[in-house]
């Protein structure tokens, strides 16, 4: 099945519906694809995903948000209230649980079951398939922020027409982002096709005076993703949904933890996207930026696990990213609870409160780096274009194939996995090895040569034991993974 970067007709997705909507008894709820339109349009203005983070980026505010996302409805409901009346959220979630983004509602209906015999939640997120339409409804109207699906999903089609329909203005994931770190065996013209269906219902919501953001899941495998590489996968991710219809997007990046790469990163992802979004002819596009604080080990220390949450939280204010994704003390542990993941937002909304007035200068440093992230994400992307004899979905299926574009530590067989990302001697990301990246002689040998300063600095030969110690550096109360 060739899948080509081309907007599908309305009766292509109505003849789809049926189908997908009969592989849950819930997904008949929503059969009548107005009636979550004219739900939506009942909603106030101040439940709206797209025009508040509009509002703060034409307001220079960064807007702080939780993961958050347990079995049972009123719960779930308990949890975000506590977080939008104790973590001061100003965006909320509804984090998906595993069953369901693998389409398994069988066991997500058992896990709630057992969860309702325990007392306890054993669901690691929100079954919003099994829940259905009402339950959807009742959480977002329990709350005074809008609330987003957040999830990780390859097949995501009934989750979104039930959450789309439930009032939820926000919807996480793209067939990329949510295939090569998510998946091991699953093809990306599936995942490109699922995610067309998803991205034309939203452009229909459009169509139909109802905005929906979408936001790419940015920091792919979380572990030392460069930022070309992330960038690529989000431009791409938001040129596909534009296709669809979709007008307002939020691009991600994953903290690396080099303050100037990161706010190198955020800036060039604003400009890149809008940069491309044009020049493939998707004009009226409003892009916003998120940045996910450090996705990788954490150390189990409360103490420096709030010291790691603040120093996302700085970088995300110098960096003027239009949102943070907050992580928790209790991040090592595994699913935080609501204190915990209270504490984190209000350790985060103190930071981006004092650094408010504050931005990094446009140094010499910031401006190379700015330069290079742009030289690198531009090689990838015109390569793709390139391959795809002008088509950006048939370019990224054989990029994947040929490790053009190439995501460190992912699990997807369609994924190369030939590059080898490792800190240099100022912790920031660069490549040990470039696989088989379109990069040129200038940017191969900058990469050698920020990587042998850190060679020459720790007395060893470049090797992937960098690599290996970097994985556990921050875990270890570090961020270059020095010898010992
Ligand atoms: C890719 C996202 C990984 C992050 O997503 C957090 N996460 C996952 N599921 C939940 C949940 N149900 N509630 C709060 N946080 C959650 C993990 O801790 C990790 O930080």
């Amino acid at each position: 099945m060739e899948v080509l970067n081309k907007k599908w007709s309305m009766e292509k997705l109505m003849s789809l519906r049926k189908e997908i909507l009969a592989t849950w008894p819930t997904g008949s709820d929503v059969e009548d694809i107005d009636a979550g339109i004219e739900y939506q349009k009942s909603l106030p203005k101040s439940k709206n995903f797209a025009a508040k983070l509009l509002h703060a980026k034409e307001n220079g505010i960064t807007l702080v948000q939780p993961r958050a996302g347990v079995a049972l409805v009123n719960e779930h409901i308990g949890l975000l209230q506590f977080l939008q009346n104790e973590g001061q959220a100003d965006l909320l979630p509804s984090t998906i649980d595993s069953y369901t983004r693998q389409n398994r509602y069988q066991e997500a209906e058992k896990g709630i079951q057992e969860s309702i015999s325990s007392g306890r939640s054993l669901l690691n997120g929100f079954p919003a398939v099994n829940h259905g339409l009402e339950n959807c409804r009742r959480v977002v109207e329990s709350v005074n922020v809008p609330v987003q699906v957040r999830h990780g999903t390859p097949d995501a089609r009934l989750l979104a027409e039930i959450t789309l329909a439930a009032g939820f203005t926000d919807y996480e994931g793209g067939g990329i982002s949510y295939n090569i770190p998510y998946a091991k065996n699953v093809s990306l013209e599936k995942t490109i096709y699922y995610w067309q269906y998803v991205d034309r219902l939203i452009g229909y919501y459009h169509e139909n005076g109802v905005v929906i953001n979408r936001e790419p899941f940015g920091p792919l495998t979380g572990t030392l993703v460069p930022p070309c590489i992330s960038h690529t996968v989000a431009i791409v991710e938001a040129i596909l949904a534009a296709e669809q219809g979709v007008h307002n997007l939020t691009l991600g990046y994953g903290q690396c933890g080099n303050l100037v790469q990161d706010v190198a990163a955020i800036q060039t992802l604003q400009e890149l996207s809008e940069e491309y979004l044009l020049k493939n002819g998707y004009e009226n596009r409003h892009v916003t930026t998120v940045f996910h604080q450090w996705m990788g080990g954490f150390p189990q220390d409360e103490a420096k696990a709030f010291g790691v949450i603040s120093w996302g939280a700085a970088t995300a204010a110098l960096a003027k990213a239009t949102k943070v994704i907050v992580k928790t003390p209790h991040e090592a542990m595994g699913i935080p609870t609501k204190e915990a993941n209270a504490q984190g937002l209000r350790t985060t909304k103190q930071l981006v409160n004092m650094l408010k007035d504050q931005t990094l200068p446009l140094t010499n440093e910031l401006a190379e780096e700015k330069e290079m992230i742009k030289k690198e994400t531009r090689a990838i992307l015109d390569t793709i274009l390139k391959v795809g004899d002008g088509d950006w979905a048939r370019g990224i299926i054989r990029a994947f194939e040929a490790g053009i574009i190439d995501v460190p530590f992912a699990p997807s067989r369609y994924n190369a996995g030939r590059i080898l990302p490792a800190r240099d001697n100022n912790g920031a990301i660069r490549m040990l090895d470039t696989g088989d990246l379109p990069f040129d002689k200038e940017i191969i040998d900058f990469h050698k040569k920020k990587i042998a300063e850190r060679g020459e600095a720790e007395e060893r030969e470049p090797s992937f034991q960098m690599v290996i110690d970097d994985i556990y550096a921050i875990g270890k109360g570090m961020l270059v993974g020095r010898p010992n």
